[in-house]
């Protein structure tokens, strides 16, 4: 099936009018977000596969994803570690990080070495408020995991490339194609540079607010929090 993408302005609209007319809090969307996050971890890569999974986490809310995603995984059976090198300011990602060190989730600081020994990675380090040339730490960090031969998952968007025209021409995230993807409420534009296996999350969004953004409501079955998504041969959605 094919779903319609979201520009960066419109998800971050998208976004306020959930919280400011919807009656939802960033907390319950974020904690659906990183369910499915979770879940499609679990769809790509089965515990049988390696439970070392480390998750790399931003500054803002894709961050924020994430840490909800070792929450769940934690208690999947997985032995998740958190890579966090710049965390936010927002009071939630601290209860997120509590509830993280209460299940003994280790927060590492050397990254290249827990690269070294992870089974697959979660990159949740910038979604759709990404932009312009990668400040640091963070060049030093998408070079490295771009040059690590580990599967990765990117969330909502792969961390580097811009949310409209995809990857940077040169530089760190230049090469970066994570094996699979997935996007959180509807895909982004960037989403037509993709190479790999696509998901759809977030299971939120209502009739009236999908037709407000012109957006197409995934047909999500049964109890499933992700739908696998298909991206065509010209890798068009
Ligand atoms: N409705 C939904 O689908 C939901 C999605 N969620 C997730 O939230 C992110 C968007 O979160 P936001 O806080 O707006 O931004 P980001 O996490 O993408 O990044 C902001 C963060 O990054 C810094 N930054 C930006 N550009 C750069 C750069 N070039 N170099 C270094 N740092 C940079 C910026 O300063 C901020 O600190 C969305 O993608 C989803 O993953 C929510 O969970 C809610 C529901
Ligand atoms: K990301």
């Amino acid at each position: 099936m094919s779903l319609k993408a979201i520009s960066s302005k419109d998800a971050a609209a998208l976004d306020k009018d959930l919280m400011e007319v919807g009656g939802w809090s960033l907390d319950q969307l974020m904690e659906l977000a990183g369910l499915s996050v979770a879940q499609a971890v679990w769809k790509v890569h089965p515990l049988s596969a390696g439970k070392n999974i480390l998750v790399v986490c931003g500054p803002g809310n894709n961050g924020g994803d994430g840490l909800v995603a070792a929450r769940h995984l934690a208690h999947f059976g997985y032995k998740p570690s958190v890579y966090y090198p710049k965390q936010g300011k927002n009071e939630l990602y601290q209860r997120l990080r509590i509830q993280l060190e209460n299940l003994s989730v280790q927060f590492i600081t050397d990254f290249p070495t827990a690269l070294q020994g992870t089974d697959f990675l979660v990159d949740s380090i910038f979604g759709f408020s990404f932009g312009g040339p990668l400040r640091d730490p963070f060049g030093e960090i998408v070079s490295q995991i771009e040059s690590a031969n580990v599967p990765v998952l990117s969330v909502d968007a792969p961390s580097s490339w811009d949310i409209q025209s995809g990857p940077p021409k040169e530089g760190p995230g230049a090469r970066f194609m994570p094996s699979s993807l997935i996007s959180l409420t509807a895909p982004k534009p960037c989403v037509q540079f993709y190479k790999g296996r696509h998901f759809i999350g977030g299971r939120f969004l209502t009739k009236g607010i999908a037709d407000r953004y012109g957006l197409d409501l995934p047909a999500y079955e049964g109890v499933e929090q992700v739908l696998e998504v298909g991206v065509d041969a010209e890798g068009k959605l």
